[in-house]
């Protein structure tokens, strides 16, 4: 099957007629035409040893220019969905097409255009910052020019560090690092395994610059235990929960269709301090009513 310059309306067609439905995602939202990067297709993941199935067919499709976030709480299988997008785990059934290559039949080449930040830094202390961009460039990106690679430092704010080994860094200097890495000879897709885990404020926003500003020439996936940032950075954001798909669409679809709003729960001391509670969170907000009040 030959899915390479197929958009999402056509993909539409085309998951009909092998399956006979459409695949959650697609029920849910309607895209702008963006042409598809990524699609699992009834991808499953049991791991052998416990037994555990990580993931349970689960269908998804990522575009090309968007950025995509996988959310879902400790265990829902998100790291999993990550090792066999970048080819660690093989997925027990079910298959993976990346700019219309099958990861069973073309994990090479498919690896040759993928870019990868994992959960944990892959950095070595003895190594500066500058040694890191220029090791990870030779292997994956053999023309990679000078000009590139301090466009790559500047871009993570790591110029000034460009000289300093990495044991030196901070935890979230050593993000960026990786993040840049994953970023090197252009890469087409590019998956990022909590990018912002045990980053403070400050970093964390930079690497939301980051991601956002590389966003426009690839496919990129990352994962996520917080709503606030998946709302800010994503195109889409995919919940998941025991391995399976929960909802799909961009965060004001989510927030539209499933949005609860929010519940303030006060403690009284007489009635006009009620009125006075209900004058001012209706300035504040002209949505807010009372539920109840005893
Ligand atoms: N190598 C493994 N062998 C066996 N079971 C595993 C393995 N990796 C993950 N699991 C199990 O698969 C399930 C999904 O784990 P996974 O790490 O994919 O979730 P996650 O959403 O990434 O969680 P977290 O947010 O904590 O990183 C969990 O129940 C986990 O215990």
């Amino acid at each position: 099957m030959n899915v390479h310059y197929i958009t999402a309306s056509s993909f539409k067609a085309l998951f009909f007629i092998y399956t006979g439905s459409l695949p959650p995602d697609e029920r849910s939202v309607s895209e702008g035409g963006s042409p598809i990067g990524v699609i699992l297709m009834s991808l499953t993941k049991e791991y052998t040893d416990n037994k555990k199935t990580a993931v349970k067919d689960l269908s998804l499709t990522f575009y090309k220019g968007q950025i995509t976030a996988l959310l879902g709480v400790n265990g829902a299988g998100k790291t999993t969905i990550i090792s066999m997008l970048t080819g660690l785990y093989p997925p027990s059934s079910g298959t993976i097409i990346i700019n219309g290559r099958d990861i069973h039949t073309d994990l090479a080449a498919i690896r040759m255009e993928m870019g990868v930040c994992p959960q944990y830094d892959v950095l070595f202390d003895t190594l500066t910052v500058r040694e890191h961009l220029l090791f990870y460039g030779s292997v994956k990106a053999p023309l990679w020019t000078k000009k590139q690679l301090h466009q790559a430092l500047e871009d993570v704010d790591l110029s000034h560090h460009q000289f300093k080994h990495v044991g030196a860094l901070s935890g979230g200097m050593k993000r960026r690092l990786s993040i840049a890495i994953s970023f090197i000879g252009n890469s087409k897709t590019v998956v990022l395994d909590e990018p912002t885990s045990g980053v403070d404020p400050c970093s964390r926003r930079r690497i939301w610059d980051i991601l956002l500003k590389y966003r426009a020439d690839c496919t990129l996936i990352f994962t996520t235990h917080h709503l606030d940032e998946a709302e800010v950075l994503s195109d889409r954001i995919a919940i998941l929960q025991q391995g399976q798909l929960r909802c799909c669409g961009p965060p004001s679809y989510l927030k539209e269709t499933y949005g609860q709003g929010y519940s303030l729960t006060l403690i009284k001391k007489s009635l006009t301090c009620e009125i006075n509670v209900v004058i001012l969170l209706s300035y504040i907000t002209s949505n807010a009513g009372m539920t109840w009040s005893i």
